[in-house]
């Protein structure tokens, strides 16, 4: 019997539902998605932490403020940081006396830095990840970027991809200001993008300069001298893909990514750019902050796949903002020492290089790989105030 109209329209518009859903099928990857490489860099000026105050307060022509010295000095020994790394150097302060001076505009200055500072940085450590991946760069379909460093229309996406020589079809997402989380943001943006997208290699990279932000202290700012004190520069990179092809390796798989905002924690650190370039205020709360609330929100976050309170069965790669918070998480939790020891290394050798310190602390993991198999948490803090989770499978 031939169909009624009805019935050819119910046939056609199942034909078109099964059809659609095969080519949703088709466009995702079947696996989670990986960490296939890891790649860092740092400036070349290094200044050892036990002579940072006397470098900063002589080149900021500051010797007068002796009690502010002091301080630095005090919190500087209380930091557990060995050494930092810069993009500024005493010769480019001296040919910028606006940076120091906090009534001067600086904003277009410290840009027209970091326009081509911070894409060149990301490009050194994403130079490396792509080289320990194996595959040419052209293979990368998308890129992520992450920084607080630069704020240029086209972004430092653009300039990066034209760096590395990627191809002209990548596609790319730039994110701004994302503080401290920047990489745990970029990589949860990747490991969506790798699993529903077939055949996608994910770069991401984050690069941070404090040149943005720095300037000489001032009796009543406080904020100064404690980003002096633990902040510094660096660039990470990862390759993300899902589907592992021909000779690629797999170290991290990423099992499931989450972020929780803390009530009321807005303040907790708060940024600005004004005409004297980037003003950040870390409150001095926020070790007692994420000491209160870090637990809860990793009960949240990994109840549900029933590693809540196992915490000494997990490695841990926590964002090294200082050495209060690494303190802090260690005592809440509970852990053993050793298992912030790779958050603790990458706090000494480097400092606190903002978003980008947690792809460090997961490079020294995988360094260590003997101590860290199985499942572990990425642990990021960034504005907001927000706690960032990123479940890990070692694969190494
Ligand atoms: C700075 C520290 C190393 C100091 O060590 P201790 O706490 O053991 O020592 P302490 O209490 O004696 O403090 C030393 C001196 O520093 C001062 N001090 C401490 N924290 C301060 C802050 N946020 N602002 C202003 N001053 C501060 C204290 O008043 C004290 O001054 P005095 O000696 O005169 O009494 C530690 O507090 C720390 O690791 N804090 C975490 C810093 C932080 O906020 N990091 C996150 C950055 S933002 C980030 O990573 C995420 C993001 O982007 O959101």
């Amino acid at each position: 019997m031939p169909m009624s109209s009805q019935e050819t329209k119910m046939a056609l518009l199942g034909n078109l539902t099964t059809g659609i859903r095969q080519v949703r099928q088709a466009q995702r990857a079947d696996g989670p998605a990986c960490v296939l490489a890891i790649g860092t860099a740092n400036p070349a000026n290094c200044v050892q932490q036990e002579e940072y105050a006397d470098y900063y307060f002589r080149v900021t022509n500051s010797e007068h403020l002796t009690e502010l010295k002091a301080k630095l000095n005090r919190i500087c020994t209380k930091s557990a940081i060995k050494k930092r790394y810069f993009h500024h150097t005493e010769e480019l302060l001296q040919g910028h006396p606006e940076f120091l001076d906090r009534t001067l505009p600086s904003l277009k200055a410290r840009l027209d830095i970091t326009a081509t500072a911070v894409p060149e940085l990301a490009a050194a450590a994403a130079a490396a990840a792509i080289a320990e991946w194996g595959r040419p760069a052209a293979d990368i379909t998308h890129l992520v970027v992450g920084t607080y460093a630069s704020a240029h229309m086209p972004g430092a996406d653009h300039r990066l991809a034209s760096l590395l020589g990627l191809d002209p079809s990548v596609r790319t997402t730039m994110l701004y200001v994302n503080g401290c989380a920047s990489a745990c943001a970029a990589l949860r943006v990747a490991k969506d993008i790798a699993e529903n997208n077939r055949r996608a290699r994910v770069l991401v990279a984050c690069a941070e300069l404090t040149l943005i932000m720095f300037r000489a202290p001032q009796e009543g700012h406080l904020d100064t001298i404690i980003s002096q004190a633990l902040l510094s520069d660096g660039a990470g990179a990862m390759i993300i893909g899902a589907d592992l092809e021909g000779s690629e390796g797999s170290l991290f798989e990423m099992v499931a990514a989450s972020q929780t905002v803390v009530p009321a924690t807005a303040h907790a650190a708060v940024g600005q750019f004004g005409e004297e370039g980037f003003l950040f205020h870390p409150c001095i709360e926020m070790p007692a902050i994420v000491r209160q609330n870090v637990e809860r929100c990793l009960v949240d976050a990994l109840g549900p796949l029933g590693l809540s309170g196992r915490w000494n069965d997990l490695f841990w790669a926590v964002h090294p903002g200082g050495r209060a918070i690494l303190d802090g998480v260690e005592e809440v939790l509970q852990l053993e020492p050793k298992k912030l020891a790779a958050s603790r290394h990458v706090l000494s050798e480097y400092g606190n290089m903002s978003g980008v310190s947690v792809i460090f602390v997961l490079d020294e993991i995988r360094r260590r790989h003997d101590e860290h198999r199985g499942l572990g948490v990425m642990l990021g803090i960034g504005p907001g105030l927000c706690l960032e989770t990123m479940v890990l499978h070692a694969c190494m």
